[in-house]
This record gives structure tokens, C-alpha cells and sequence, in this order.
């Protein structure tokens, strides 16, 4: 989402230009994994994250895992996710939930809830036969109406069901709040299961200094809640992505224009 004012593969240099030292990006199967691997290598990023392919992007799916009678694709998307996880150094693969039909009756809800814990379990287990992690995230109804999983409460709940260590909590701050408000004691709460974290600034998803939030609070008690993971800047910067670096100075990031070289 960030360096949009560049093509995809030229993102990567810019990222390293600013400061980033790992990339997370939605989906790479449009690229060739040759490509992507030697963008990472000449800007000396770590893959971070990426989502298992989604269904039909365009005709408005958000993914399978919860889809009854679509298991099959489901699968085949693990093992193209873990392909490309591989070769990319990957260390963990986000699995979307996919959406409700609108009117979604009880018998409808129960039967992707049935299908969600089958598919994770067998995508849990075939990330974990490759050492990577599978996560699962809660999305806000307003960017994505239908989305099968859209609370805290439910990941956790969906998590424990499943019951595979590598089965982790994708904490998007930005939907959180939107969803749930109560953001530290939500990731308090919930720590334990976190494998991800991603920020945007809210209601607009801008820069992180854009908003309702108080990010150097959120980010402070992540610290000191003893997370060394990642933490996915997942907004859509106002204006030029550089312009907006600022509030990223203080992790490192640089709005150094005379690095802008690329
Ligand atoms: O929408 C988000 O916040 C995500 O992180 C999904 O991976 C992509 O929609
Ligand atoms: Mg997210």
C-alpha cells in the first residue's frame, strides 16, 4: 500500500530507501517469483507476510477459507502460498476468511463457521510441516461488508477451536478500533496469540499520525508487553509516501528526501 507513486517491484528499493528492513505485501502471485526474490535480495528486506491467494479479487471475493463447497480451491491455494512462502523466505502466510452471502441465515453461518475450522485445521498443519505460521484476522465491516470474521473476540475464539500453536492472530489496530475500540486492553487480552501486528490511521487508513489513535501509546505498550515481531504500516499514505514518513522517524524511518534516489 505504501510507494504507490511506484510500479510494485520498484517498491521494494524504496522501502529500503526509507528505512523499512522487511516489506508485507497482499498477494504475489502475479509476479515471478524470480522477480520478487530479487527485489528482496538487492534491497536486503526480509519477506514479512502475505495473504494466501483470495478467490476472485476482482469479481469482489476476500478470500476462501470459510467458503463451503470451494475446500478443494481452498487446498490448492495452501500449497501455492506455501511455493511461494518457500522460495521467498516467508516466515508466516495470512489466510482471509472470504465473505457471507447478504441475509446470511443461521444454518449459512454455521455451515462457513464448520468450514473455516476445517480449513484452517488443514492449513495450519501444512504451514506447520513447512516451519511458517498461519494467521487469521479480524476485518472491519465497513471496508469489506460480509467479511466472515470481523471481531476479536471471534479470532480468539476461532483460534482456540483450531487448537494449532501456529495458528496466530493477524492484530490489525486499525480494524480493531474500528470494530472494537479498546485497543491496549484488546491486545493486552490477547498477546498471547499474536503473530502480526499492522497500523493505519483511523477512520481514513492514512499515516498512523492521522486519526483517533494515539499510536506512540499503542506502539510503547507493545514494546513493553515484550513483542518482537513485525509491525505492518498497512495505510494509504494522504499525499507522497515520503512526505509522510514523518511520524516513522522515530522507528528508524527517514523522510530524507536526498535518499530518494531511486
Ligand atoms: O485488509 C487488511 O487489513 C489485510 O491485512 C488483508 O490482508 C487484506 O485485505
Ligand atoms: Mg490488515
Amino acid at each position: 500500500m505504501l510507494f504507490p507513486e511506484h510500479d510494485f517491484l520498484d517498491r521494494f528499493g524504496a522501502a529500503a530507501k526509507a528505512g523499512f528492513r522487511g516489506v508485507e505485501y497482499l498477494f504475489p502471485y502475479a509476479y515471478r517469483l524470480e522477480d520478487l526474490a530479487g527485489c528482496l535480495r538487492e534491497a536486503g528486506l526480509e519477506q514479512v507476510l502475505f495473504n494466501l491467494p483470495p478467490g476472485n479479487w476482482e469479481a469482489g471475493e476476500r478470500g476462501l477459507a470459510s467458503l463451503p463447497g470451494r475446500e478443494a480451491e481452498f487446498q490448492a491455494s495452501v500449497a501455492e502460498a506455501l511455493r511461494y512462502a518457500e522460495a521467498l523466505d516467508c516466515p508466516r502466510i495470512h489466510a482471509m476468511a472470504g465473505l457471507l452471502p447478504e441475509r446470511a441465515d443461521r444454518e449459512t453461518v454455521e455451515a462457513h463457521h464448520h468450514t473455516y475450522l476445517k480449513n484452517l485445521r488443514f492449513a495450519a498443519g501444512e504451514a506447520a510441516k513447512a516451519g511458517r505460521d498461519l494467521l487469521i484476522e479480524p476485518i472491519n465491516q465497513r471496508d469489506m461488508p460480509g467479511y466472515f470474521l470481523s471481531r476479536q473476540a471471534d479470532a480468539i475464539k476461532v483460534i482456540d477451536e483450531v487448537g494449532a500453536d501456529n495458528l496466530r492472530l493477524q492484530f490489525d489496530v486499525y480494524h480493531c478500533q474500528i470494530m472494537d475500540g479498546d485497543l491496549i486492553s484488546h491486545m493486552e487480552r490477547q498477546f498471547h496469540a499474536i503473530g502480526h501486528v499492522q497500523i493505519a490511521g483511523v477512520p481514513e487508513r492514512h499515516e498512523p499520525d492521522l486519526g483517533e489513535v494515539c499510536y506512540p501509546e499503542v506502539l510503547a505498550r507493545l514494546d513493553s508487553l515484550g513483542y518482537t515481531g513485525w509491525v505492518g504500516c498497512e495505510y494509504r499514505p494522504a499525499g507522497n509516501t515520503w512526505a509522510g514518513l514523518g511520524w516513522g522517524q522515530a522507528y528508524g524511518l527517514s523522510t530524507d528526501t536526498t535518499t530518494r534516489g531511486h
